[in-house]
């Protein structure tokens, strides 16, 4: 049997193989059964964490490990993960993990990488790492100390400045609190947080999202309030998609990016159960989520097809809906958080590639906007190419739509100093939720 540390090597080893995107693959071994409840948390939190943090663990292992040009690529992952254990979990005391990896390296391999991963591990015990802070250069300093590539931190702080990008780039260190929405359709979030603290979570009211609840303790997913429909988690970002939307009872809405459903399910609850929703996405195997949450949620109003957006006009009629979503298949850098992998994978060929088709579903589904409706797009990501320059080329391509200022009675108050010009772009420091980019758009009577 594989103990806590074995297990975490072969989940990071697999993820630096790209065999899997790293929440997936956690919740695989989290679901095994191969750990228990106490090491499902340090396995949790050495897996992410060591992603987290590759670039600045490389950077302090570089010096320790220039002689040992033969090393091999999992002797690589063992000395990054031990090492972020010793620098970064309190708990831990270092010894322990150093212990825990020289046996695991005598029984991956030998005798003498074990010797190795002793040797470089206590010599940085003895001689500790170099302060970040003192690098000048602010892109270095960034880049190496909150682990994002330097392309992504030069781009972010051209469209952001020095300070928002830190700023940023460490809250994509901090894990998420979990948050749930309340199915207002059901109960108002004073009853779903009773029932909550009933069954023994620590739960507030969410600071965002006037529907939203905050777990500061507990998986909101083994509730009874989740299983009984109350709620839904979801990040409170995505909760403004929904609310920028405006879907009003007996509408007749479309949602065409849709799975796994968490705003279509917000759309049909805020229309109380009447209109109807039609959500498509790629796959089967992907509206079939979208099926099993609203009949969790009770709602009867959502109707599912696996589809190709950018081929909407075959399947429904022009003007045929009040109210259209496009939430878009996107870089997910608003999501750092949660897929740290994405820092290390994703390229700016991606970005191009994404904004080519957000333009493409966008362009295919605005004529079916009813005249004098509302389209709404939205990303999870924080880059000018796939959010303002997408609006911009989609306005001057469609002169019968534009920016609707509505928006800012739309969604909370607090949030409206992030809307400019119409559009809201959260970065994750802001409130500490995801990156996320909205805009409303009107089609003219
Ligand atoms: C950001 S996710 C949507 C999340 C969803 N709106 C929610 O709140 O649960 C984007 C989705 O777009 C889907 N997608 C990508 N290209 C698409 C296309 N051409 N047509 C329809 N769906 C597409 C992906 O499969 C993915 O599920």
């Amino acid at each position: 049997m594989k103990n806590v540390r074995e297990l975490a090597l072969e989940a990071l080893i697999n993820v630096e193989k790209k065999q899997a995107y790293s929440n997936l693959l956690i919740n695989n071994y989290l679901e095994s059964g191969k750990l228990n409840k106490k090491d499902s948390g340090l396995f949790t939190e050495i897996v992410y964490g060591t992603i987290q943090r590759t670039m600045t663990l490389d950077y302090y292992l570089a010096p320790f490990i220039v002689k040992q040009k033969k090393l091999e690529d999992w002797v690589k992952v063992l000395l990054r993960l031990t090492l972020y254990q010793m620098l970064y979990l309190d708990k831990v005391p270092a010894r322990a993990a150093i212990f825990e990896a020289v046996e695991i390296a005598k029984k991956k391999g030998h005798k003498g990488v074990a010797s190795v991963v002793n040797g470089v591990l206590r010599s940085i015990q003895r001689q500790g790492v170099p302060d970040l802070e003192e690098m000048k250069d602010d892109v270095d300093r960034i880049s190496i100390a909150t682990s994002h590539p330097r392309w992504m931190v030069e781009k972010w702080i051209a469209e952001y400045g020095v300070e928002n990008t830190e700023r940023m780039c460490e809250m994509n260190l901090v894990p998420p609190s979990q948050t749930a929405r309340v199915n207002t359709a059901k109960a108002t979030v004073e009853e779903v947080i009773a029932m909550l603290r009933a069954q023994g979570f620590d739960v507030d009211k969410g600071e965002v999202a006037q529907e939203s609840i905050v777990s500061n303790k507990g998986n909101l997913a083994y509730s009874n309030a989740f299983k009984n429909g109350f709620i839904t988690i979801q990040d409170e970002s995505s909760m403004l998609v929904a609310r920028a939307l405006g879907a009003e009872p007996g509408q007749t809405v479309y949602d065409s990016c849709a799975a796994p459903g968490g705003k279509t399910t917000h759309i049909a609850e805020m229309m109380k159960g009447t209109g109807t929703v039609i959500s498509t996405d790629l796959h089967d195997h992907k509206v079939k989520l979208i099926k099993e949450q609203a009949d969790r949620l009770g709602l009867s109003n959502i109707e599912v097809k696996a589809m190709d957006s950018r081929k909407a006009q075959e399947a429904f009629q022009k003007e045929m809906f009040d109210k259209i979503l496009v939430d878009a298949p996107c870089s997910g850098f608003g999501v750092i958080r949660r897929k740290p992998d994405l820092k290390y994978t994703k390229t700016m060929q991606d970005v191009k590639q994404l904004a080519t088709i957000q333009s493409a579903i966008l362009d295919e589904v605005a004529p079916l906007v009813k005249k004098g409706g509302t389209l709404v797009y939205s990303t999870c990501t924080i880059d000018k190419e796939e959010n303002t320059e997408v609006v911009k080329a989609f306005l001057e391509n469609h002169e019968d739509f534009e920016i609707d200022m509505s928006i800012n009675e739309l969604v909370p108050q607090k949030i409206q100093t992030y809307i400019q010009d119409g559009m809201l772009q959260l970065l994750p420091h802001y409130y500490g939720t995801d990156g996320f980019f909205i805009v409303r758009l009107k089609r003219q009577v």
